[in-house]
């Protein structure tokens, strides 16, 4: 399956590091550590209008799943948006009954990210006809949420280029930039993140506070170069 966006974030860096324990912190990393491997993919998911009335509880259950919700949007598909976005099915028995089935009511429409998520989505999703999740995949979404081989609750892209389409169709408006891949996502990390996450690091080996993801959440809060400098309020006095 052609699914995956690879980003491989090394910790080396061509940027200059502002301070000494900064080169430090990095030649540590740099012997202690594989380089971080970061999966990013995105899929299109459609609760159907079938199962529009459990939409929150099947939204519950994708987060629960480790996705996160990049966009959602409820819509009513017209039949003619609805046969566009099933295309590929022109021409078979059920295709009109498809389209009467895809625009009799809304639809929530997200896009979903996570490792290797299209795959996953899959799973979660289970076999296309309804009767057969509930014999083979019961536990699946369509077994639970599905009511026949053709109103199965659920869809997820089957593909990346599927999925760049059907997301492109459903949130038109939203430009989705290209996830940066092998150097052009070295270069990214190395001029905007590394220089700023090295020194905290730093300080957080010097500091070893009990809670150390929250302590350099808020020192990389703190310490944002893109922070916007404000300056003081002007408190008004009472009268
Ligand atoms: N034999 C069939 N009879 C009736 N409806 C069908 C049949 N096969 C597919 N469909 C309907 O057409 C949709 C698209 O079919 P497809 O083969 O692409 O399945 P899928 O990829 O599992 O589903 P989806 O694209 O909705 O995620 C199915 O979800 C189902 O609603």
């Amino acid at each position: 399956m052609d699914t995956m966006s690879n980003i491989t974030s090394e910790t080396t860096t061509t940027q200059p590091s502002t301070s000494k324990g900064a080169m430090q912190a990095q030649d540590q990393l740099e012997v202690s550590m594989d380089p971080p491997q970061i999966y990013v993919e995105r899929t299109l998911a459609l609760i159907k209008p079938d199962a529009i009335d459990k939409a929150e509880e099947i939204e519950d259950i994708i987060l629960r799943s480790g996705f996160t919700i990049l966009q959602k949007r409820k819509v009513h598909l017209t039949p003619e948006q609805a046969s566009d976005f099933y295309a590929e099915h022109y021409g078979k028995m059920f295709f009109p009954s498809l389209v009467g089935y895809m625009s009799s009511g809304p639809i929530v429409a997200m896009v979903l990210a996570r490792d290797k998520c299209i795959g996953y989505w899959r799973d979660l999703i289970g076999p296309t006809n309804t009767y057969k999740a509930r014999e083979t995949h019961p536990d699946s979404l369509r077994a639970i949420y599905g009511t026949d081989d053709q109103r199965n609750a659920v869809h997820g892209s089957d593909s990346y280029s599927s999925s760049e389409r059907e997301v492109r169709f459903m949130f038109p408006d939203s430009v989705i930039e290209p996830i940066p891949a092998g150097q052009a996502a070295r270069d990214y990390l190395a001029r905007h993140v590394n220089p700023t996450l090295l020194g905290g690091l730093t300080e957080l080996c010097k500091q070893k506070p009990e809670d150390p993801v929250t302590w350099l959440a808020d020192w990389m809060i703190e310490n944002n170069p893109n922070k916007p400098k404000i300056r003081q309020p002007i408190i008004q006095e009472p009268e």
